[in-house]
């Protein structure tokens, strides 16, 4: 059934994957209350993705844990692992919370999943926490094949933030973030689009006065960024919030030599869909690019407007 490439643990030439979505947590659920879907927003998500196997792409989809998972993580500690546990009652607890997280993250993928093919979407499940490997909260083994199979097939992988077993800690969890660095390290990944629940990655967070959107971000091949971006996260956020998603676009642009474009947008904006459908870069919007400076995307060299890096909400231009 699998065909030569996929057989091999590393193909000469990578399979492509046109396109990976992540679903943030923050835009499909509330995070501000336990485990609660914000079906409005699941459902456009859920009809970028419909679009793209619609249009023949080749898809792969994440989705965050938002209200479903990080209550329970944060209120076990799942992430210290179970190096924290000293006694057999502590223990025990955590076990007992390392259960309840996972049963908490695949209610929520199985929503996700229903609406996925309620939709039209040939979604199949892929939940690291019953197959990938870490070690200090690194994968370091997680079946490719099997992917690698189900995208030559057609069918849509269905990835999610989750809790693993660790080889250093015993446990920690795995953000969604995490797993698409991942995938991009694997498959040859055109673009990447996070949705989530702000227009995209702004200078400082959003809520703080004169925040300006950045429409894009020039990353230098060493990782390094232009400007100053100053983040916060949600109290009940165990992995890093948006500043954990910035440093894997970062990663992502700069490990595929800027062959792989990241952008973040609202799942909410009317350009979602653009963004997820258009290959190359967009040079309006209200969203974020991220990209390598200097890099010629698709053939085509980076627009102007890109190679400016400007930050710009109403217009402003900050260089
Ligand atoms: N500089 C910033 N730019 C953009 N958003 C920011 C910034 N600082 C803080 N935020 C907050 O980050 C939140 C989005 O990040 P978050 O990690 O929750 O995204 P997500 O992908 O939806 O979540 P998850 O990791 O659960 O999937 C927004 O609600 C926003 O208010
Ligand atoms: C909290 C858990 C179990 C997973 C977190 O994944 P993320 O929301 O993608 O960061």
């Amino acid at each position: 059934m699998m065909n030569k490439t996929s057989q091999s643990k590393k193909p000469a030439r990578p399979q492509t994957v046109d396109i990976i979505i992540k679903f943030g947590g923050s835009a499909i659920t509330d995070k501000t209350c336990f485990e609660t879907l914000r079906p409005a927003q699941l459902a456009a998500a859920v009809d970028c993705v419909r679009l793209c196997v619609e249009n023949g792409l080749s898809c792969i989809v994440v989705h965050g844990a938002g209200s479903f998972g990080h209550h329970q993580a944060r209120k076990f500690q799942i992430n210290t692992g179970f190096v924290t546990t000293h006694t057999k009652e502590e223990r025990q607890n955590k076990i007992l919370g390392y259960s309840l997280t996972r049963q908490s993250v695949t209610k929520l993928d199985q929503l996700v999943i229903n609406r996925l093919i309620e939709g039209g979407v040939p979604a199949i499940q892929c939940s690291p926490g019953s197959s990938w490997e870490l070690d200090k909260r690194q994968p370091v083994k997680w079946p490719k094949e099997l992917v690698a199979g189900f995208l030559l097939q057609g069918l849509v992988p269905v990835f999610h933030g989750d809790c693993c077993l660790d080889a250093a800690l015993g446990c920690c969890i795995l953000s969604g973030d995490t797993v698409i660095k991942s995938l991009c390290g694997f498959f040859d990944v055109k673009r990447v689009v996070f949705l989530t629940d702000v227009d995209g990655i702004y200078d400082k967070p959003p809520d703080q006065p004169g925040a300006k959107l950045m429409k894009t971000i020039s990353v230098g091949h060493d990782g390094s960024l232009k400007h100053a971006i100053s983040t916060s996260q949600s109290k009940n956020d165990v992995t890093g919030g948006i500043m954990l998603k910035l440093s894997t676009a970062v990663d992502i642009v700069v490990q595929t030599k800027g062959s792989c474009v990241v952008h973040v947008c609202s799942v909410e904006s009317p350009a979602a869909s653009r963004v997820c459908l258009e290959s190359g870069q967009h040079k309006s919007g209200d969203f974020t690019t991220v990209y390598l400076e200097n890099h010629e995307v698709n053939g085509t060299a980076s627009p102007n407007s890109i190679l400016n890096d400007e930050v710009l909400p109403n217009g402003i231009n900050t260089e």
